[in-house]
């Protein structure tokens, strides 16, 4: 099973990062499963749709979820839900310049890009990204399903829940707390608690309406 090849999910711009970090790790990639035709990672094979995987033996592949951006978070977690019914396993991703500390608990399909710093006592759930240069400081406890994106900074102990995108080059002060499914723009610097669905951005970062 460990060296069982490797399918993406998805065929858009995180894939094709992921895509790289895995030949990084000298993983075997079987393909990428996309509806879109003309989806494209260079030097690797697309299979077909979704429905690829139904050919397939749950114990004979890894999966990788290659869904990125901002408003698909929802998706995101969709897929990582429906395949990990139908028995998939989920690899993680850590980029080789990724510094991490020993004692980081990391949950199944966990993907950490290039240039992450993750301190001691951090703990990261199912299927979150932490991407490019985000820096983690200690105690910071990321839920499932949360993408920080590219040069964000979360001080020591800070408290993602569920579902959270947070803006890429953010920062978040120590010991806050971000409620489920809320939305922080790019660039807010977050310096108080943010409850569940809200969208937030600015310095300070304020409320701007509910995201749902
Ligand atoms: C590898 C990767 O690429 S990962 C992707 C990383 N990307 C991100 O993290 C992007 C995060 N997205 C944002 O920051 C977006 O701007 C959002 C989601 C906050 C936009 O939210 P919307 O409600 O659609 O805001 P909208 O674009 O309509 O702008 C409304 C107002 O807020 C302002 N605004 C929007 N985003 C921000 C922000 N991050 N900071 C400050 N002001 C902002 C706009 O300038 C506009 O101001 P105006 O009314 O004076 O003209």
């Amino acid at each position: 099973m460990n060296n069982a090849p490797v399918i993406i999910i998805g065929g858009g711009g995180h894939a094709k990062v992921l895509a790289d970090c895995l030949r990084l790790q000298s993983c075997r990639i079987m393909g990428f499963t996309d509806w879109d035709e003309t989806a494209l990672i260079p030097g690797v094979k697309r299979l077909g749709d979704d429905s690829f995987l139904q050919q397939v033996e749950p114990s004979q592949v890894h999966l990788v979820n290659g869904i990125g951006s901002v408003r698909s978070l929802e998706l995101r977690k969709n897929i990582f839900d429906r395949f990990k019914a139908l028995g998939f396993h989920f690899i993680n991703i850590i980029h080789p310049s990724v510094l991490i500390a020993n004692d980081v608990d990391l949950a199944e399909g966990t993907q950490i890009m290039a240039g992450a710093i993750i301190q001691p006592g951090c703990q990261i759930g199912c299927n979150t990204i932490v991407n490019t240069k985000v820096s983690l400081d200690h105690d910071c406890r990321i839920s499932a399903h949360v993408h920080i994106s590219p040069g964000s900074t979360l001080c020591g102990g800070v408290i993602i829940d569920e579902s959270v995108h947070i803006g890429a080059g953010s920062t978040l002060i120590q010991n806050i707390h971000i409620g489920a499914q809320s939305l922080i723009g790019a660039g807010s610097v977050v310096i108080k608690d943010v409850s569940p669905g809200q969208k937030v951005f600015g310095v300070p970062a304020k409320v701007k309406e509910a995201t749902q």
